[in-house]
């Protein structure tokens, strides 16, 4: 990125604010806008920026479009009648339709380069950011024919700067892809989650970390979701019916096999053991985890007792040894009475915190 550029982030929810942490982390002077006022003044105050509207100085280097996919081609056409940077990307999960909607509102292509960081998280709104949510992430860059280089390197850095690897994509190519790696997925996860609605409380109280893993993301927000989905419905449809299909069959599979002898049971199984065996296979070719925990980070984990302030002796204990806590997530089934804290901390710091906590009663596991 040049020396500290001024970077406005229209939009301080998940990912402008984000975005706006990361780059204050970079040097840059960054502006912040937003429709909400309680969210812009929430991203203020986590230090993510200064108001626009509050700003005096010339254009911005590069403006940040991080609003709904339905609203970027507006903000792009506001934004640009008034000025306000050389440069304009957004981040939002789909591209061929705010292309074409900016093509719609005669929006400047040359200046405008289509961005997604594929990052985020199933909770929206400022309070949710992080400075280090796209470490190591891809970040899909999907310059036009009509996008100016000099635009698409302004970018590029900008996604580097934030700590994300960047890929040229087709904004076509680019919907289909995500298709099948987000939006498919996310409506997967949802229609397994949605089965839990009516589930009986001796269900709940059995769910482990599998079912925790396939609905994370359904706990996201519905209507930016919907906006998401709208905005790619032919590519994820394709994606949705191919998954339906190997349910259906799955689900015929199970029935033929509860009513057939031993023999032919186990041959309509084998069908069933193939689906499985297919997503060994595609799971094994999505690329090693990126991002996610900082590798900076170490853990440490912490068998917990559920009972009042036992999560704020721990925080003490730490603060006690000299230990910063980076961040801090629970493991723990409802109703049972023990839980896991995962403590992140610098990894210098991983085995004090450890032998800290263990001399005042609490279990660590060894650290890997
Ligand atoms: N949530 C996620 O995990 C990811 C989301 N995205 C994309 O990022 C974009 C933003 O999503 P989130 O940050 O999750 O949503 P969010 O709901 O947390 O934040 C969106 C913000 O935009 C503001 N806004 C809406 N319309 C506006 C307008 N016309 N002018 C100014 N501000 C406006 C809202 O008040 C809100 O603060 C979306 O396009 C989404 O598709 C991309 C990657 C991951
Ligand atoms: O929460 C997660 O793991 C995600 O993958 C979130 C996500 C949501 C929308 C995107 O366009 C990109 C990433």
């Amino acid at each position: 990125m040049t020396q500290n550029p001024r970077v406005v982030v229209i939009g301080t929810g998940l990912i402008g604010t984000s975005v706006a942490l990361a780059l204050r982390g970079q040097g840059a002077e960054v502006l912040l806008a937003d429709s909400d006022a309680a969210s812009l003044a929430m991203a203020v105050e986590l230090g993510a920026g200064t108001a626009l509207a509050e700003s005096s100085g010339g254009p911005a280097d590069i403006a940040v479009l991080a609003v709904p996919p339905a609203s970027v081609a507006r903000v792009l056409a506001e934004a640009q009648k008034e000025g306000m940077a050389r440069y304009y990307t957004d981040v939002a999960s789909v591209k061929a339709r705010p292309v074409m909607d900016a093509i719609e509102l005669g929006c400047d292509l040359a200046g405008y380069v289509p961005g997604h960081p594929l990052a985020g998280r199933e909770r929206s709104g400022p309070a949710a950011a992080r400075a280090d949510l796209f470490l190591g992430r891809p970040w899909a860059l999907c310059p036009t024919p009509a996008t100016d280089p000099a635009a698409l390197e302004a970018v590029t850095e900008l996604a580097r700067a934030c700590g994300a690897e960047v890929h040229l994509v087709d904004p076509i190519e680019h919907d289909k892809a995500v298709a099948l790696v987000s939006h498919g997925p996310h409506v997967v996860s949802a229609a397994v989650a949605a089965r839990l609605e009516q589930a009986p409380d001796v269900a709940l109280d059995l769910a482990g970390t599998g079912v925790r893993d396939v609905t994370r993301i359904a706990a996201s927000d519905p209507a930016l979701w919907v906006g998401i989905l709208t905005a790619n419905a032919e590519p994820v449809a394709e994606v949705l019916d191919a998954v339906a299909a190997d349910l259906a069959l799955a689900a015929a599979m199970l029935r033929a096999s509860s009513s057939a002898g031993p023999d032919v049971a186990e041959v309509i199984m084998a069908k069933v053991g193939d689906l499985l065996g297919r997503g060994n296979t595609g799971r094994a070719r999505i690329p090693g985890k990126h991002g996610g925990t900082p590798v900076t980070d170490a853990l440490v984990q912490v068998v917990i007792p559920d009972r009042p302030g036992e999560l704020a002796r721990i925080f003490e204990a730490a603060g006690d040894a000299g230990v910063n806590i980076e961040d801090v997530s629970i493991e723990h089934s409802p109703g049972l009475p023990v839980g896991v804290a995962e403590l992140s901390v610098k990894p210098e710091a991983a085995e004090t915190l450890a032998l800290a906590l263990r001399e005042r009663g609490w279990s660590v596991p060894v650290l890997p």
